[in-house]
């Protein structure tokens, strides 16, 4: 490509643009700008010309029309490989313009203030910027389009090296990045509009809804080495999920991999107290809370020994160099998540080059939608971020759960949510004991259960149980009484609550009642 002669450089996000723009002219680049660009430039004594000087007419209706001018759109469209395109140029005395620097007016943030109205929002509608960016993405092969701030020193760099030039390649890369920035700006555009109804009323959910996500990786295969995948990011993730990881060992991330850490990091997160869970498969097959990482970690392992092999392990606290080491000493592990690890622990780690560690930084935000996806369509929700408190049980039998029972019905019933229907948990003392997950029959969830603790030779006297949804008949609270449980934390609301609430009295079991289930499929 030929020596840039001429730029245009029209931005609202102006980090960073003095600095590419004194670049530019230390190469002898002519700059072109609207209206608070060029003022910046001059007052920062780089040299530049006013577009409105450059056509020969002002900015004009508040800014709508500023480039939106043949002078300047035929600059930008014209091939300079063909010689009709030229000679139109020269026939008009137009000059090209080989770099369009520009980024669009802050829609994304205009709308997310409380107090946008809708008159702000359409304000804040880019006209002339987006018309620009297309302009010059699509004649890539002349132009280069710089839309991200993040380029200008690399683009700079480039020409400093290349005779004033970018490259093909370079150009090509800048095109996409400049048709996701508009389509991405449109997205948001839509879904924002789409909200609004014609009286002015907002609805939740747009009428067209519009995502966009940008690809972080190829995977070899995906849920199954028959299939082909990939991972996606939302372009700004929100803080404290799992798409922020930073993978600081080990091979390559699988597809399994990333669903099941998303499963784990979820519900590790949701705990104050130092806590770990060992996911397999999505569910959770051993949770516990302690004063340690190590002391949760031994817990959560021992609920479910032969489940945790090849599992997923996530912290809500540091990992440290013990654990790292019990772990590893252990069992196999394909993945463990903390919001930090010591050097120490990575060396422990870094012994098995098999083991990846990733860190992912901690919060309570989360996804503004839940989606899955359906043959030709998409469920959307709002995410299930409901939190009971202990003042909003609602104790239905003669029994009444004891102060250490009830910090245990809350531990079990936070796990629940985050065990696949129909989910069983029995817990004591902050450990899981026993998971029935994934079942399609309540009773069968809660025979299971029981069986995976016997298994792993825990005791269920004296435990309690949760149950993500109420339970149907008695046959389940026989099961669970059965096996020992003396506390059981369930949504009610079944047709036959009498008939469960008199099993468990006669069984001399305390129940509460939540109020909301916690269905996870
Ligand atoms: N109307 C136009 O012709 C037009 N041309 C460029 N813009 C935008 O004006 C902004 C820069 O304006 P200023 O240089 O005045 O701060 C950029 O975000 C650019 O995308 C325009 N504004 C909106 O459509």
């Amino acid at each position: 490509m030929a020596t840039i002669k001429q730029a245009l450089i029209s931005v609202s996000d102006k980090s960073g643009v003095l600095e590419f723009a004194r670049g530019l002219n230390d190469l002898g680049v002519k700059i072109l700008s609207t209206g608070g660009t060029a003022k910046l430039f001059a007052d920062n004594g780089i040299p530049v010309t006013e577009v409105a000087d450059y056509t020969g007419f002002p900015e004009m209706l508040d800014g709508r029309v500023k480039t939106l001018q043949p002078k300047v759109h035929a600059g930008i469209l014209a091939r300079r490989d063909l010689p009709e395109h030229v000679a139109t140029l020269a026939a008009h005395n137009i000059p090209t313009i080989d770099l369009v620097v520009v980024n669009l007016y802050p829609f994304a943030a205009t709308i997310a203030k409380p107090d946008c109205s809708l008159e702000d929002a359409v304000e804040n509608i880019d006209i002339g910027g987006p018309t620009m960016v297309r302009a010059a993405a699509k004649n890539h092969g002349h132009v280069a389009i710089v839309t991200d701030p993040s380029d200008y020193t690399s683009v700079l760099a480039e020409m400093q090296t290349n005779d004033g030039a970018v490259s093909d390649a370079t150009r090509f890369d800048l095109m996409k990045k400049a048709f996701s920035h508009t389509a991405a700006y449109d997205s948001a555009i839509s879904n924002y509009l789409t909200t609004i109804g014609s009286d002015g009323t907002k609805t939740e959910f747009p009428e067209q809804i519009n995502f966009n996500f940008a690809k972080v990786q190829d995977m070899r295969y995906g849920e199954n080495p028959h299939q082909n995948a990939a991972f996606y990011r939302e372009l700004n993730p929100v803080a404290g999920s799992i798409a922020n990881y930073t993978q600081v060992q080990g091979k390559e991330l699988s597809y399994n991999n990333i669903g099941d850490a998303d499963a784990t990091w979820e519900l590790v997160k949701t705990f104050d107290q130092c806590a770990c869970v060992i996911v397999k498969h999505a569910n959770p097959c051993g949770v516990a809370i302690a004063d340690t990482p190590l002391n949760a970690y031994k817990l959560a392992y021992a609920t479910d020994t032969t489940s945790a092999f090849g599992g997923i392990i996530a912290f809500n606290r540091e990992l440290d160099e013990q654990t790292a080491k019990q772990i590893t000493d252990n069992q196999f592990v394909e993945l463990i998540i903390a919001p930090s690890v010591t050097d120490a622990a990575l060396a422990i780690t870094a012994a098995k080059q098999n083991v990846r560690v990733l860190i992912v930084p901690l919060s309570n935000a989360h996804n503004q939608y839940d989606m899955k996806r359906v043959g030709g369509g998409l469920l959307v929700q709002t995410p299930d971020i409901l939190n009971v408190q202990a003042s909003q049980f609602k104790v239905v039998t003669k029994a009444q759960p004891s102060a250490e029972q009830l910090q245990d019905l809350l531990f079990a019933w936070r796990v629940a949510k985050y065990v696949k229907s129909n989910a069983i948990v029995f817990c004591r003392g902050g450990q899981t004991l026993g998971v029935g997950a994934g079942q399609m029959s309540r009773v069968d969830s809660t025979r299971i259960a029981a069986i995976k603790a016997q298994n792993a030779g825990l005791s269920l006297i004296g435990s309690v149980i949760a149950s993500d949804a109420f339970f149907p008949f008695r046959d389940g609270l026989d099961v669970l009484a059965e096996a020992g449980a003396k506390a059981v934390i369930q949504p009610g609301g079944s047709m036959r609550d009498a008939e469960v609430i008199a099993a468990a009295d006669e069984h001399g079991i305390a129940m509460v009642y939540t109020g909301y289930r916690h269905f996870r499929h």
